[in-house]
């Protein structure tokens, strides 16, 4: 996926602006950002459900602003709406949208790597909301996409169903299928992202790596314990050496003593923060 100088305009507002990424086949890619911040406004232009106002894009070699119905075969979307029918069963819904593609997967193989083999019968409208969100991510996968698109989509899952959830994308990238997420969710993009991009009013603010966004992978350590004068913290490139000298110093255990790097949150909300 190449994406050069993406815009796009509401009235006069900038949603996307001047937005520059690639995407390689296979990569498992995290967008992050602050309500608003053009998340799904990027998406829905490369899923080509959304006009774009300016740029470049190319997602599987073509333009997805002018869609073909063979293009629309090899991607898969999990959008944060969806238009399901509440009246028919899981079944028929999976079964439904596989008849759309030309090689779709076992429907039922769907339904329970989504973990709905025993609602498979029940109607949409007796799903809980976390359930009716599992329906949404098996019609995105249902056709066996090269590309899958996923919007916000552990959004009202509880914490095991989130667990099963990565397990499956992680199978689906072992399998060689891109992935684009948005989530809100760090620990979400953490687990399962190659690579992360943040993005606040439109713009990329950068682009990397879980471990090493934002200079996380050099970051200084906070070192904390609590001595005789009370709770001490201090910030330092050599933790190691800290450790070692307050373990002398203290002749044995340091009381409570625990050391910490910033976590992908706290860097995500420095640099929102800075993006203000
Ligand atoms: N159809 C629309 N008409 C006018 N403005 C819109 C429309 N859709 C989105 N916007 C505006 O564009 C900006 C980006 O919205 P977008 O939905 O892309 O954000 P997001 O990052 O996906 O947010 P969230 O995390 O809340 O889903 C917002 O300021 C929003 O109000």
């Amino acid at each position: 996926m190449r994406i050069r100088g993406l815009r796009k305009r509401y009235g006069d507002v900038d949603a996307v602006d001047g937005v520059d990424l690639d995407i390689p086949r296979g990569e498992v890619f995290a967008l992050l950002g602050p309500n608003g911040a053009g998340k799904s406004t990027t998406v829905e232009i490369l899923e080509g459900h959304r006009r774009r106002t300016g740029g470049e894009v190319a997602v599987l070699g073509a333009d997805p602003g002018r869609p073909t119905r063979r293009w629309r075969a090899r991607i898969g979307i999990v959008s944060q709406t969806s238009e399901e029918r509440p009246q028919l069963t899981v079944r028929e819904t999976v079964r439904h949208y596989a008849g759309y593609y030309p090689a779709p997967r076992d429907p039922d193989e769907v339904i329970k790597a989504v973990g709905l083999t025993e609602k498979a019968g029940a109607r949409l409208s007796r799903l809980s909301g976390g359930q009716r969100r599992r329906v949404d991510v098996a019609l995105g996968i249902v056709g066996d996409p090269e590309l899958l698109f996923l919007d916000e989509p552990t959004t009202g899952f509880d914490p095991d169903a989130r667990r099963q959830f990565w397990k499956l994308i992680e199978s689906l990238a072992g399998d060689g299928t891109t992935i684009l997420l948005t989530t809100h969710y760090l620990d979400e993009a953490e687990a399962l992202a190659d690579r992360v991009g943040v993005i606040a009013r439109g713009r990329l603010v950068e682009v990397g790596t879980p471990r090493e966004l934002g200079g996380r992978a050099t970051a200084k350590a906070h070192v904390s314990w609590t001595g005789p004068e009370g709770p001490q913290t201090l910030e330092t490139h050599s933790p190691t050496q800290v450790v070692a000298e307050l373990s002398q110093k203290f002749d044995g255990e340091v009381p409570e003593l625990t050391v910490t790097r910033p976590t992908l949150e706290d860097t995500y909300l420095t640099m929102i923060g800075a993006a203000r």
